[in-house]
């Protein structure tokens, strides 16, 4: 699903992380690594939003540089701490998102339902709380038929319920689609509900594939 080659991210003279080869298959994934072990750079890497050296391929040669527009239809990314334009309505972006992805026409519907945001979605932004804010940026990650979700430090901020509701989308993602996943948490993945999620590890500067 997933393939990195000769990948290098600097920050300046700092080598953040280097991965010379891996594969990763189809599945989910828990992200794990301690804090600036680097998983918000390679999230955002994999996502298109960093420039680096090498490549990272989707399903086997879609390239996140020669083949940009169409990889990032296929990838999408929700932020740790998301920021929006505030002046604009949560429907504004998710139509916005649902346009560039080329969603169906009402596929929000249901997630803005499921996950109560009814009551909040026509308003703008800048209304909003962390959760709220949380939440809309999860959905915006759902849209469309993206091959791979990256979401980075899903499971802060939202409330329990919503928790559980992110938890259905994702396994019904995977049942359904067959959408691979990547979640990056300092908290453990509730082996009951996610039993099939792999590990992926960061240490010492590099990735590697633990489970
Ligand atoms: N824009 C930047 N400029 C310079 N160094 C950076 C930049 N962004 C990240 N770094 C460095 O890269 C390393 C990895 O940071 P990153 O944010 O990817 O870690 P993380 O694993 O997501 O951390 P956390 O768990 O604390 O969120 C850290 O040493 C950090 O200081």
């Amino acid at each position: 699903m997933l393939q990195f080659v000769n990948f290098q991210k600097n920050y300046g003279n700092f080598a953040a992380l280097k991965i010379d080869e891996l594969q990763i298959g189809q599945g989910l994934y828990w992200l794990k690594g301690v804090n600036g072990s680097g998983k918000s750079t390679l999230l955002k890497s994999v996502a298109g939003m960093l420039s680096f050296n090498g490549d990272v391929l989707l399903d086997g040669n879609i390239s996140v540089k020669k083949d940009a527009v169409n990889y990032r239809r296929l990838v999408s990314f929700a932020e740790a701490e998301p920021l929006f334009p505030e002046f604009l309505t949560g429907r504004e972006m998710i139509n916005l998102f649902a346009k560039a992805r080329g969603a169906e026409a009402g596929q929000e519907e249901l997630y803005i339902e499921s996950m109560q945001m009814q009551h909040y979605v026509d308003r703008p932004i800048g209304s909003y709380s962390s959760g709220m804010n949380k939440k809309l940026s999860l959905l915006l990650a759902f849209l469309g038929r993206p091959r791979l979700i990256l979401l980075d430090e899903p499971l802060i901020t939202i409330d329990t319920e919503s928790l559980l509701i992110l938890y259905k989308w994702i396994n019904e993602r995977q049942e359904q689609e067959g959408t691979s996943f990547i979640l990056s948490s300092h908290q453990a993945l509730d082996r009951e509900i996610l039993p099939n999620a792999g590990e992926l590890l960061i240490e010492n500067q590099t990735l590697t594939h633990i489970l």
